[in-house]
């Protein structure tokens, strides 16, 4: 049986760390010719089993409709809140989906998600009728900071990394679980995305799969991320020499 899904695309944030010179949100800058948000919306409409993809934008919002204009099964809608949770919480609510209905939530700050990396999500939360998200497992020695209310950063203590995963977007879950988990801790600051609200909330053996996500889906966040992206769709344009 083939599945119907609906992809919810929070794009309210101002973009403060990637420091944009002009005031423009960081979803809105150019990538290789397009905003960074119409690639993040293509990469969801890439697969055929999403139905519809509805992105969430500030209330004020004046370029959405530009960066937007043509694409297919894409729904614009201005309910974006305070906070990123807010503006998920508010884009479910405004969707108004069964309670069963699977949907994936994927940040507008990730452009490069690949197909195969979107298909295994599906695929996984689908195949073991639970939720999920992709993410990959941290390869670097992970350091705790001391504090340092000025001057240079430095280490406290190296903490353990075993078992450790970076969350990833897209996060799939049934759309009554997901409302359900919001609702119950909204306004908490540990809901940082859409797992941590499900895992504060579901029984045992139901906690969200973690499924392999893909470096070229790494958030857009710091002014240099933009050039790391820049780099990623050149490579991805060139034609192969062999
Ligand atoms: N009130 C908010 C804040 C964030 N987001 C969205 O959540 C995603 C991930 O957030 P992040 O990378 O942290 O973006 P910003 O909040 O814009 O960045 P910053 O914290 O640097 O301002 C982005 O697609 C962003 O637009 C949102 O929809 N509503
Ligand atoms: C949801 C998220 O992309 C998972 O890594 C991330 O938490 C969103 O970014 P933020 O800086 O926490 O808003």
């Amino acid at each position: 049986m083939s599945a119907s899904l609906t992809a919810l695309v929070p794009a309210a944030g101002a973009g403060v760390r990637a420091g944009s010179p002009d005031g423009l949100p960081k979803q809105y800058r150019d990538l290789g010719g397009e905003p960074m948000l119409r690639h993040a919306v293509r990469a969801l409409l890439a697969d055929s089993r999403i139905a519809q993809v509805r992105v969430a934008v500030a209330p004020g919002d004046s370029w959405a409709d530009a960066a937007l204009a043509g694409l297919p099964r894409t729904v614009l809608r201005r309910c974006g809140g305070p906070t990123r949770a807010e503006t998920v919480r508010a884009a479910l609510r405004d969707a108004d989906l069964a309670a069963g209905a699977w949907v994936l939530v994927h940040d507008a700050a990730r452009p490069g998600l690949p197909a195969d990396a979107l298909a295994r999500l599906i695929d996984a939360c689908l195949a073991q009728d639970r939720g999920g998200l992709l993410a990959l497992p941290v390869a670097d020695t992970v350091k705790q900071a001391g504090e340092a209310s000025c001057g240079p950063a430095w280490v406290d203590r190296t903490l353990p990394r075993d078992g450790l995963w970076l969350a990833q977007t897209p996060q799939m879950f049934r759309a009554g679980e997901l409302q359900a988990a919001l609702d119950a801790r909204a306004g908490d600051p540990r809901v940082t995305d859409e797992a941590s609200a499900v895992e504060l909330a579901c029984p045992p053996g139901r906690a969200p799969l973690l499924v392999r996500g893909a470096r070229a889906n790494d958030k857009l966040t710091w002014p240099e991320d933009f050039d790391w992206f820049e780099g990623l769709l050149a490579a991805r344009r060139e034609p192969r020499s062999r």
